[in-house]
C-alpha cells in the first residue's frame, strides 16, 4: 500500500472494504429487519469458531473510500450496520459521520476490545474471552450477544452481563457448529433466568447473508 493510502487508513477516511450486502439483521434484538452490511476487515481477537475467518487479515480487503461505502449504504433503506472483522480496530469517526449526514441509522457489531470511536445509534457488544472488552465498550452497549459454545459460556456471560447497564437488552446465542447440542442448554437457561432472551443466527437458517 502506498503512504498516501495508508495515511487514508490511519485516518479512517478509507477502510479495507470485505464486502457490502443488504440483507436482513439475522442476529440479536434488531433480527428480522432490513439492514445495509458493511464489512470491514481486520481482526486480531482469534475466536477458533469465528465465522468469518477471512476478515482477519486486512490486507487482503481493498482500502476503500468512505464516501464510496457511503453513498453504496444509502440507497438501501435507512439502517446500516457496520461489522468485521472488528470495526474499531479503525477509526469510525469519518465513517460514521458521512452515514448521519446522509440520514441513515448506523449499528455496530463489536467484540468491544479496542477504544470506541464513531456515532452509534445501536451498539451491540459481543465479548470475547481472549480480548475483553474496553470499560466504554460497556457502557456504551445497548445489547450484549454472548455465543454459547460449551455450558462453561454460562458463566463468562453472567460476568460480561455484571459489567453492563441495567438498560442493556441481554442475548445468549448459540454457536453455530455447536448449536444442536447447546440451543437445548440456552433454552433452559433463559427459562431459568428470563432477565436473557434467546438469540439464533436466522440469516442461516434463511439461507441469506
Ligand atoms: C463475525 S462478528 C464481527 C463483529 C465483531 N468482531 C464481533 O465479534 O462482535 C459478528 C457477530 O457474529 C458472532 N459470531 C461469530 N462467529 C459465530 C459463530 N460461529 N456462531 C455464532 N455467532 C458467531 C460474533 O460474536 C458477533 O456477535
Ligand atoms: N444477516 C446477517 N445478520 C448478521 N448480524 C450480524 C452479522 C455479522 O456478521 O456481524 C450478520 C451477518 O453476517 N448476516
Ligand atoms: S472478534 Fe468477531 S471477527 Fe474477530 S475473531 Fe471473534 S467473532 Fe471473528
Ligand atoms: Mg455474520
Amino acid at each position: 500500500m502506498d503512504t498516501v493510502t495508508q495515511d487514508l487508513v490511519n485516518q479512517g477516511k478509507m477502510l479495507p472494504l470485505m464486502e457490502e450486502f443488504y440483507t436482513i439483521q439475522g442476529e440479536g434484538f434488531h433480527t428480522g429487519t432490513a439492514a445495509y452490511f458493511i464489512r470491514v476487515g481486520g481482526c486480531d481477537v482469534g475466536c477458533h469458531w469465528c465465522d468469518v475467518k477471512e476478515s482477519w487479515n486486512a490486507d487482503l480487503h481493498p482500502p476503500t473510500s468512505i464516501n464510496t461505502i457511503s453513498e453504496a449504504a444509502s440507497k438501501h433503506g435507512k439502517t446500516v450496520v457496520v461489522t468485521g472483522g472488528e470495526p474499531l480496530m479503525w477509526d469510525m469517526e469519518p465513517l460514521t459521520t458521512e452515514l448521519v449526514r446522509a440520514g441513515m441509522k448506523v449499528h455496530i457489531e463489536t467484540s468491544g476490545a479496542y477504544e470506541p470511536s464513531g456515532h452509534w445509534d445501536w451498539f451491540c457488544l459481543s465479548p470475547k474471552k481472549t480480548k475483553l472488552p474496553v470499560d466504554k465498550a460497556y457502557e456504551l452497549a445497548d445489547e450484549l450477544k454472548m455465543i454459547i459454545y460449551n455450558k462453561h459460556d454460562f458463566e463468562f456471560a453472567e460476568q460480561q452481563a455484571a459489567k453492563v447497564g441495567a438498560k442493556t437488552h441481554l442475548f445468549l446465542q448459540p454457536e453455530w457448529s455447536k448449536r444442536e447440542q447447546v440451543t437445548p442448554l440456552i433454552v433452559d437457561y433463559v427459562m431459568n433466568n428470563p432477565k436473557w432472551r434467546v438469540s439464533l443466527q436466522t440469516h442461516k437458517y434463511l439461507n441469506i447473508p
